[in-house]
């Protein structure tokens, strides 16, 4: 019996990891659940699951969970802290499934233990990059990556000699907005944002690959976790998600990880490693799909890919920077204070000035080991300036 906690075990990727594993009956056990907003769901899968158990990050929503699980003899916590505690108690296995950079600490929790990692959250590895990879180096944790384009791309490189490995490719669907006119995309509205072509994932991922931004973060991770530069890290269109990654070799070859739009593959994949298990996802069927298609990004509709490559090459902590004012400037637009399109331009002002900021002279300097308090103080600062913009420009539209 293997123990697993899974932190945002009320979202998404959390709730396909469940489905997982309760097929499994008798092979795990569940010692944490965290959530945040979701009670009523997070008390259910803690005694669904039995989990010994059950946090939210939400403080003012303890007495809440409490409630909901009296009389279960299910232990409960609240708080940002608590969700990081759950993550440092020793289990075999744990999935980081919270959304956002609030992901961060209790990722780095796992690998400071020396645990195994499934990692779904990307913003751990854009914030946090050099450290995280550190921690894991340091402690011989193990990092599976869980986003289906870098768990593609970790499956292709099984076995294969990094020196050979030319460049990788990760392929976006286009989002919801692929095949609108440029001049709508001003007017989208974030319901219209939240709808995907093929996944079925959270909102905030959902309008992430409207904007492109979830590819943009995807290019510093594939970074982070594979090493190759920036320059080497390519983004091809393919409307059908069905290639979800390609690795290029250095004799020409390409190999690529194909599967249906189902993030149970790659949880699944994480949940068996080093072995493949029977999943229950569907078996693609190349002749039904009948034709996979590719075509280049337009840097005019997705500005957010080149926004990436210039946080990585501003360096040092800006790709931190990049996320928060990404996560900043996407609250703004879900609480409809500024258009669609605004979100890349409060990204592409908060790097300008942060970039070489006064205030932040350790965070610019290429190369140098961040700390943990220099990365949040990145993080705060971002969402500091990209609030900011975002407030003056929902006044100059009133
Ligand atoms: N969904 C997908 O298919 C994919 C997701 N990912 C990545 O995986 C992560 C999770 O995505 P997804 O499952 O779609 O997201 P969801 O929004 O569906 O779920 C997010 C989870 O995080 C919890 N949460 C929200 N805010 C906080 C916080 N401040 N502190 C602690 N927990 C919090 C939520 O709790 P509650 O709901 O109770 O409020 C929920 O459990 C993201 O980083 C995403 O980019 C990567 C590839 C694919
Ligand atoms: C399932 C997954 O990994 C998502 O990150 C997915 O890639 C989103 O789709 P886009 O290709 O539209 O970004
Ligand atoms: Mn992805």
């Amino acid at each position: 019996m293997r123990t697993v906690t899974i932190l945002g075990s009320t979202g998404s990727i959390g709730q396909a990891t469940l489905d997982l594993i309760s097929r499994r009956e008798g092979d795990f056990a569940v010692e944490a659940l965290t959530g945040a907003g979701n009670i009523p769901l997070l008390a259910a899968q803690a005694i669904r699951h039995r989990a010994r158990l059950a946090v939210t990050a939400r403080e003012d929503l303890h007495a809440d969970l409490k409630a909901a699980l009296a009389g279960t003899g299910i232990e409960t916590a609240a708080g940002p802290a608590a969700v990081a505690e759950a993550a440092a108690r020793p289990v075999d296995w744990t999935m980081a499934a919270i959304v956002g950079a609030a992901g961060l600490v209790p990722s780095l929790a796992v690998l400071r233990r020396g645990g195994t990692l499934a990692l779904a959250n990307k913003e751990t590895l854009v914030a946090g990059g050099p450290l995280v990879m550190a921690e894991a180096a340091r402690t011989g944790a193990c990092l599976l990556p869980v986003d289906s384009e870098h768990s593609g791309l970790f499956q292709a490189l099984r076995g294969e000699r990094a020196e050979e490995v030319e460049r990788l490719i990760l392929t976006a669907s286009g989002g919801a907005f692929r095949d609108w006119p440029l001049h709508r995309l001003r007017e989208a509205t974030p319901e219209q944002a939240s709808t995907h072509p093929n996944w079925a994932m959270g909102q905030r991922i959902t309008i992430d690959s409207a904007s492109m931004f979830n590819k943009a973060l995807e290019i510093i991770e594939a970074h982070v976790l594979f090493g190759l530069p920036a320059d080497r890290i390519e983004v091809v269109i393919h409307p059908e998600s069905l290639v979800h990654a390609l690795v290029g070799f250095r004799d020409g070859a390409l190999i690529a990880h194909l599967g249906a739009p189902d993030m149970r593959h790659a949880i699944g994949f994480a949940l068996n490693h080093p072995l493949r298990e029977a999943l229950p996802v569907e078996r693609l069927d190349l002749v039904r799909a009948g034709r996979l298609t590719f075509r280049e990004p337009d840097p005019a509709r997705y500005p957010a890919l080149r926004l990436a490559r210039l946080a990585m090459e501003q360096g040092g902590l800006m790709p931190a920077v990049f996320n928060a004012a990404k996560e900043a400037a996407l609250d703004a637009f879900l609480a409809r204070a500024i258009r669609f399109t605004q979100m890349a331009e409060i990204v592409e002002r908060t790097l300008d000035r942060l970039s070489g900021d006064g205030r932040m002279p350790r965070l610019c300097r290429a190369g140098e080991m961040p700390g943990l308090d220099d990365i949040l103080e990145a993080d705060r600062l971002g969402r500091k300036e990209a609030a900011a913009l975002a407030g003056r420009m929902t006044r100059e539209e009133a």
